[in-house]
């Protein structure tokens, strides 16, 4: 039985804080189960601010932080230091960690523009890396908790509705993302699909639409948010505002 929540909170903050005590007592699980925990960021406006949250979170400083990988769902491919990059704007959390114990070596950011001459190559670069931490005979680590967030368009990850789709699993290159910038890097439908738990974070009134939509039956082309499922858990993390159609 695969469990499926929507947790509504009362605005953008309120999730954000929400999202970060659940994700560090998860954390914490993890590592008390098996000795390391995967988690796998998101960027976008909710994303960052639970982030930041994180760091923020009193809790933090009874993880063992050294025992944590952080993977990314998605990453715009553009330099490095490019104020697009979701890692640049994950900076306040890496940073608030390196004081607990944070191997920068289990920070594992896609490529930029800076090491790869095309989003192809970091997206091969990025499966690969995935496949080496990964189990025996897996493609990638089991996630303890994938986050996601989601465009007004439904879009989660970097997979936006009714563009090409690719059945593989681990990382690929988008070059048409209709959010600018064009060029980035994802994780597959297949691989976001096979962490434990997928969380969806989803804050504001213009996401009430895509947020219902993605509650009704499966359909990955024109609604990739509703094919979105972790193989334990699937949970909705929203706000007021953007939980009005439900
Ligand atoms: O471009 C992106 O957009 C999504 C959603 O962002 P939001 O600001 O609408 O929440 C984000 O999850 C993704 O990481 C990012 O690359």
């Amino acid at each position: 039985m695969i469990a499926r929540q929507i947790v509504i909170h009362e605005d953008l903050a309120a999730t954000a804080h929400g999202i970060a005590a659940r994700l560090v007592t998860s954390i914490a699980d993890a590592i008390a189960a098996r000795g390391v925990a995967h988690v796998v960021l998101t960027g976008g406006s909710l994303g960052i601010a639970t982030l930041a949250a994180v760091a923020e979170n009193p809790a933090r400083v009874s993880v063992d932080w050294s025992k944590v990988h952080f993977w990314w769902g998605d990453e715009r491919f553009v330099p490095a230091d490019s104020a697009d990059r979701n890692a640049g704007q994950a900076e306040v959390l890496f940073a608030a960690l390196d004081q607990l114990g944070l191997d920068r070596e289990t920070v594992h950011a896609m490529g930029s523009t800076d090491q790869y001459d095309c989003a192809e190559d970091a997206a091969a670069a990025y499966t690969a890396l995935l496949a080496q931490e990964a189990p025996e005979g897996a493609a990638s680590p089991a996630f303890d908790v994938l986050m996601l967030g989601m465009g007004p368009d439904s879009h989660v990850a970097s997979l936006f509705p009714n563009h090409t789709r690719s059945a593989e699993l681990g990382a690929i290159a988008i070059h048409d993302s209709p959010k600018p910038p064009p060029h980035r890097v994802s994780l597959t439908m297949g691989t976001i699909n096979s962490a434990r738990e997928v969380w969806l974070l989803v804050a504001g009134a213009e996401k009430a639409p895509a947020l219902a939509a993605a509650q009704h039956e499966v359909n990955e082309a024109a609604v990739p948010a509703s094919a979105v499922q972790g193989t334990q858990a699937t949970r909705w993390l929203v706000d007021r505002a953007a939980a009005t159609l439900l």
